[in-house]
């Protein structure tokens, strides 16, 4: 098929378009799932039917979702049917299991949307379609059919800290100069139109992940721009770091010239329309591009507002003020192009997710009672993973 459309591409003359643009990131797919349907038995014998093979996911730190659609779109899975019982072999072989190797950090969704599980963890599994079982006494040694549903494998970024910032506020810059990430930068807004996962390593090999999560915009909770679509990944993240350019930002002309501090208070508001309990997470505020001409000046003026902005919310336009303000735990000034104060913001972080990681139960993720149920049903019929 690729090759096709690239042949029709030739032909026409007409140049594929680049290849990041082509490249989108997946974090949604729906799959039709079905279990094996078991064999039968033998009721001479008293025969047991092998049971259908499952179909299950498996955690995956290099797995992704775009693998799985381009491999099974439009397609059942299906596990295998179990044998039928013989004279020579009383009890049936099992049908194979199906194993879908699925990134850490996603959801599984059932037909109307309750939740069947998550995988968190590598090499963590959970039954999706569960075989029939086999033929037996029970059942007038007929085997039934498996489970026959639809699923939707829904994606959160598992990452310790979340960037969010406005386009073009320099995420992409900071996430190459703090890690070995190799993002595209330009200056114009949505150069980023996926999230970026990079780790950040310190001297002494500990590594701590980032996502860089773009699209954010005023209006993004009416759906401008990329809309709350990346917002999501935000949720699994343990810390936020917010970057705000300290020119601030302006979408284009027909929109309003917004501060700095503007900036910052839009970003409190979206994310809050979003979700309000976004605010309680530990928040890291970084001013960037403090390289250019009088930036430090005006750092300096705004810094105390910034991390009281409680202190001039009311002097702002009314229709950018949130319900409840951000508490920032620090205010940084970096200049990502630069690379100054980016070695004291590894460090900032790194205290920051202690101090969080003391307060609180280390792992972001509880288990479900879904996921406890299923992680059951794994080890009583559940496929042999070795
Ligand atoms: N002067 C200066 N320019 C910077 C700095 N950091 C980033 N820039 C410039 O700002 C522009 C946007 O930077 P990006 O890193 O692409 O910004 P972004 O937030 O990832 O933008 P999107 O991909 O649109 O979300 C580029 O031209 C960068 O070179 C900085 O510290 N100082």
């Amino acid at each position: 098929m690729v090759f096709l459309t690239r042949t029709c591409y030739k032909l026409k003359e007409i140049k594929l378009p680049r290849k990041y643009l082509r490249s989108k990131f997946i974090d949604s797919v729906r799959l039709h799932v079905k279990g094996g349907t078991g064999g039968t038995g033998l009721p001479k014998y008293g025969g047991l039917g092998g049971q259908g093979g499952c179909v299950y996911c498996q955690g995956k730190e290099d797995a992704n979702l775009r693998t799985i659609m381009s491999q099974y779109r439009a397609r059942t899975i299906c596990g295998g049917h179990g044998e039928d019982s013989r004279k020579a072999q009383i009890v049936g072989k099992p049908g194979e299991d199906i194993k879908l190797e699925v990134p850490l950090g996603v959801t599984v969704y059932g037909e109307n949307g309750t939740v069947l599980g998550s995988i968190d963890k590598e090499d963590e599994t959970l039954i999706v379609a569960r075989g029939g079982p086999g033929g037996n006494k029970n059942n007038n040694f007929l085997g039934h059919f498996g489970q026959n549903h639809h699923i939707r494998l829904d994606l959160k970024l598992i990452a310790d800290i979340g960037l969010v910032g406005f386009p073009n506020a320099g995420k992409s810059s900071l996430l190459k100069a703090i890690s070995r990430a190799k993002p595209r930068i330009a200056n114009y807004p949505f150069t980023t139109i996926k999230p970026n996962k990079a780790i950040i390593q310190y001297s002494d090999l500990r590594q701590i992940s980032i996502a860089d999560l773009p699209g954010l915009i005023e209006g993004a909770h009416e759906n401008i721009g990329l809309g709350h679509k990346f917002l999501k990944h935000v949720e699994r993240t343990k810390l936020l770091l917010f970057i705000a350019d300290i020119q601030g930002f302006q979408l284009s002309p027909k929109y309003p010239k917004r501060s700095c501090i503007e900036t910052v208070v839009l970003l409190n508001k979206e994310l809050e329309l979003y979700d309000p309990e976004l605010l309680d997470k530990p928040a890291v505020l970084a001013i960037n591009k403090l390289d250019v001409d009088g930036a430090d000046e005006t750092f300096n003026r705004i810094k105390d507002s910034l991390t009281h902005l409680g202190g001039i919310i009311n002097t702002l336009p009314e229709e950018i003020r949130p319900e409840r303000i951000i508490n920032f735990e620090d205010v940084i000034g970096i200049s990502a192009l630069k690379g100054s104060n980016i070695e004291d913001l590894k460090q900032l972080l790194r205290r920051r997710l202690d101090e969080y990681a003391e307060e609180n139960d280390p792992d972001i993720v509880k288990p479900s009672e879904s996921l406890l149920r299923n992680k059951k049903l794994t080890q009583e019929r559940g496929p042999q993973v070795t």
